[in-house]
C-alpha cells in the first residue's frame, strides 16, 4: 500500500537555482520562496551556506533569509556543509539546517572538497553545535544509485554513510540520485539495504531526473513506505559538481502524481503552476514539469 499523506520537500530556491549559470536577482529569489509559501508545502529549502567562491549563486544566502516571510508551520531549512556555514546559518536566522555527504568517494572530494571519512567529521561539529542551539538536522546522502566520477555505487555503501549520518543524530536522511540514473529496480534494491539500517520513517528520496525515471522511481519509494519525497518547482536544477545532472522530478508532476493516487499533500497544484510559471519567465526559460506544459496546451 501507499502512505496516507506524503510530505513534500520543495528544493527548487536551493538546488533548482544553485547551478542557474546567471546570477538570479535577490528579489527573484526572495518572491519565488514567498509564492512558494503560499502554496501548503511544510518545506522549502531556502539557500545553502556554502563558500561563494564554490557556488556564487547562493553568495546572497543572508539576505534571502532575511528577506522572506516565513510563514508559522513552513520550515526553511538551508544547507551546511561546515561549522562555519552553520554559524553563518544561525546568525542569519535559520531555524533547521541539512548537512550533506555523498556515498561516493570521488563525489565528496569534488563538492565538499575531503573524504568521506572527514566529511563525518565536519558533519559531527555541525550535529554538536545544532543539538546545543536545538536545531533539527537533516542529512543528505548524494550519489545513492550511482556517481558521475565512479559510476556504479554499491547500496552497502549507501546504507554505511546513511547509517553513520542517521546515528549522529540526523532526523531524516535524503537519498540522492544525483544523476538520475537510477531505475525502479536498482531503487528497490538499494532502498531494501538501507531500510535495514535505517527506519523508513526516517528515509526521504531526492530524485534528479536526467533519465525520465524520477517518477518511476519515486512511486517505487511510496510502494516500500517512504513518506517524504524531495522535488523542485518546474523541474529546476541540477548541481553544480555533476555534470549533465538536470533538475529534480517537477513539484508539479509530483504533486499531480500523488493527487492521482489518493495520497495527501496539502499542496495546491494551481498555485504550485503559477510559482513555476512565475519562475520559469524570470528565468527566461521553459519548465520542465510535463503537467504544466500539457496544462498550458489546454
Ligand atoms: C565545503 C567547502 C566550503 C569546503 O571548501 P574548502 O575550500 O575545502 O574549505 P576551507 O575550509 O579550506 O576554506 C576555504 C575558504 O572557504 C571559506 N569557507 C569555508 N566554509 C565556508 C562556508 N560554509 N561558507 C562560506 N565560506 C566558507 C573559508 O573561510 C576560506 O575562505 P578564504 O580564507 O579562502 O577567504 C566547499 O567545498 C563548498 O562550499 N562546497 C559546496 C558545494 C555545494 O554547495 N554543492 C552543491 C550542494 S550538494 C547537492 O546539490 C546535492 C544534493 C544535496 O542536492 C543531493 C543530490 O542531488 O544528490
Amino acid at each position: 500500500g501507499y502512505p496516507k499523506r506524503v510530505k513534500v520537500v520543495e528544493v527548487g530556491p536551493r538546488d533548482g537555482l544553485q547551478n542557474e549559470k546567471n546570477v538570479v536577482p535577490t528579489p527573484v529569489k526572495i518572491n519565488l520562496i514567498n509564492m512558494l509559501s503560499e502554496t501548503g508545502l511544510p518545506v522549502i529549502e531556502a539557500t545553502s551556506f556554502v563558500s561563494p567562491k564554490w557556488v556564487p549563486q547562493m553568495a546572497d544566502h543572508t539576505e534571502v533569509m532575511q528577506g522572506i516571510n516565513k510563514l508559522p508551520g513552513i520550515s526553511y531549512p538551508v544547507l551546511t556543509p561546515n561549522l562555519k556555514g552553520f554559524q553563518a546559518a544561525v546568525a542569519a536566522g535559520a531555524k533547521e539546517v541539512s548537512i550533506f555527504g555523498a556515498a561516493s568517494e570521488l563525489f565528496t572530494k569534488k563538492n565538499i572538497n575531503c573524504s568521506i571519512e572527514e566529511s563525518l567529521e565536519r558533519f559531527d561539529e555541525v550535529m554538536k553545535a545544532a543539538r546545543e542551539a536545538s536545531i533539527p538536522v537533516r542529512g543528505y546522502v548524494s550519489c545513492v544509485l550511482g556517481c558521475p566520477y565512479e559510476g556504479k555505487i554499491s547500496a552497502a555503501k549507501v546504507a554505511e554513510v546513511s547509517k553513520k549520518m542517521y546515528s549522529m543524530g540526523c532526523y531524516e536522511i535524503s537519498l540522492g540520485d544525483t544523476i538520475g540514473v537510477g531505475t525502479p529496480g536498482s531503487m528497490k534494491d538499494m532502498l531494501t539495504v538501507v531500510m535495514k539500517e535505517v527506519p523508513v520513517g526516517a528515509l526521504a528520496v531526492h530524485c534528479h531526473d536526467t533519465y525520465g525515471q524520477a517518477l518511476a522511481n519515486i512511486l517505487v519509494a511510496l510502494q516500500m513506505g517512504v513518506s517524504v519525497v524531495d522535488a523542485s518547482v518546474a523541474g529546476l536544477g541540477g548541481c553544480p559538481y555533476a555534470q549533465g545532472a538536470s533538475g529534480n522530478v517537477a513539484t508539479e508532476d509530483l504533486v499531480y502524481m500523488l493527487n492521482g493516487l489518493g495520497i495527501h499533500t496539502g499542496v495546491d497544484l494551481q498555485k504550485l503552476m503559477d510559482t513555476g510559471t512565475f519562475i520559469c519567465n524570470a528565468l527566461n526559460r521553459r519548465t520542465n514539469s510535463k503537467v504544466s506544459q500539457a496544462s498550458c496546451r489546454l
